[in-house]
């Protein structure tokens, strides 16, 4: 039984694949486009054997470390233009469209070590786990390599373009915009005046990079997303949208050591592949129960970027040539920006956006995914 099929019957969704290597490597592969392209959204079984259930427990330590630290030691950290750093409560606002009040949410972004050290200040509660922070980055780095060569594989992608390493060889050697970055997401204090209609935990919006991976606690819900085929053709995210929930341990994953690691695709992936590939718009909610239920939720999201100067050329796939837009020169299927480019028109457009709205300073925005 396929992964596809053993999770059809009960959420009818977003599959959950495992890559650990129990199924053939060109099945994982041909499962893993086929969610790229239906649903933008991937459930990775974690039993613990890519990444080690201990280094994301630790993780999510270290980060309950940081955000329960006083303000004094979270300030000197404050993000900058560079995208790296804390950015308080409402600070940031992922979709200015619909949203009155930014998002309820902090979060902390740490962009590439070199050789171990971090390149921004780091808060007291990190500075004896410099060597833990660089070990998990390099974890994650290495699973999002594992997912771009089955991406390669299932787009059959021919030996003599690059065959399975055409995306990966494209994401190591140089600098890149990969971000670790960890969430918090406060539960409604009693005092508060919960507004179910204002209150949201991270807007609508789509990541930036490649592929994204979403690390999870049990207990903590509230992610949803609108799936591809029910995307609203104006862009309006707000309530009426076709949000679906995204069950932090979906069925067939209960009994695992970890939940399972959900991997989504990014804007610049879904460029490449000329739209094969799905971008797919989410948000974080409160629990439905708001200030009565829940618990704070923690995340942790791995922002996996191309190495900065990649010239986005066209992927040598027939599946991805195949959707060539009209008007493209001959070979010439996507727009060949690098992937630096891209990322700053993504900021850039944002930033437009926030100065027509007058919600938040330019360097507020960059954290955005
Ligand atoms: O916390 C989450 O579950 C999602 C976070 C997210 O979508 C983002 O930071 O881009
Ligand atoms: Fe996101």
């Amino acid at each position: 039984m396929t992964a596809r099929n053993s999770n059809s019957n009960s959420t009818g969704q977003i599959p959950v694949i495992d890559i650990s290597g129990t199924t053939p490597k060109a099945e994982v592969a041909k499962q893993l486009v086929d969610a790229a392209t239906t649903y933008g959204f991937v459930y990775i079984k974690n039993q613990g054997k890519d990444i080690p259930v201990e280094a994301i427990d630790s993780t999510f330590s270290l980060s309950k470390k940081f955000f329960t630290s006083p303000i004094e030691e979270k300030e000197p950290c404050k993000i900058t233009e560079n995208n790296r750093g804390w950015s308080g409560m409402h600070s940031e606002t992922l979709d200015p469209a619909s949203q009155r009040v930014g998002d309820f949410k902090e979060a902390m972004n740490l962009g590439e070590f070199v050789q171990g050290k971090a390149q921004q200040p780091l808060p007291p509660a990190f500075t004896d786990n410099e060597a833990d922070l660089d070990a998990f980055q390099k974890y994650c780095h290495a699973m999002m390599m594992k997912i771009l060569t089955l991406f390669a594989i299932g787009l059959q992608i021919d030996p003599s373009s690059g065959g399975s390493t055409w995306f990966s060889s494209r994401h190591i050697g140089g600098p890149s915009g990969c971000t670790l970055r960890l969430l918090h997401y406060p539960s409604i204090p009693p005092s508060q005046d919960f507004k179910p209609e204002v209150d949201i935990r991270a807007g609508a919006h789509s990541d930036y990079g490649s592929i994204t991976l979403l690390f999870q606690r049990p207990g903590q819900p509230g992610l949803e997303i609108i799936p591809p085929e029910s995307q609203p053709p104006n862009r309006d995210f707000g309530p009426t949208a076709a949000w679906t929930p995204v069950p932090v341990s979906p069925p067939s994953t209960e009994s695992d050591p970890s939940p399972p690691i959900l991997v989504n695709i990014g804007d610049l992936l879904s460029h490449w592949t000329n739209g094969l590939f799905k971008s797919t718009v989410h948000r974080v909610v409160f629990p439905k129960e708001g200030r009565e239920g829940g618990e704070d939720r923690y995340s942790i999201a791995y922002f996996g970027h191309p190495v900065g100067s990649t010239v986005l050329e066209a992927v040598p796939s027939e599946m991805v040539k195949s959707l060539r837009k009209e008007g493209d020169g001959e070979g010439e299927f996507v727009k060949a920006m690098t992937a630096d480019e891209h990322l700053l028109g993504r900021l850039k457009a944002t930033y437009l956006g926030l100065y027509r709205e007058g919600e938040a300073e330019v360097g507020e925005k960059v954290a955005a995914a």
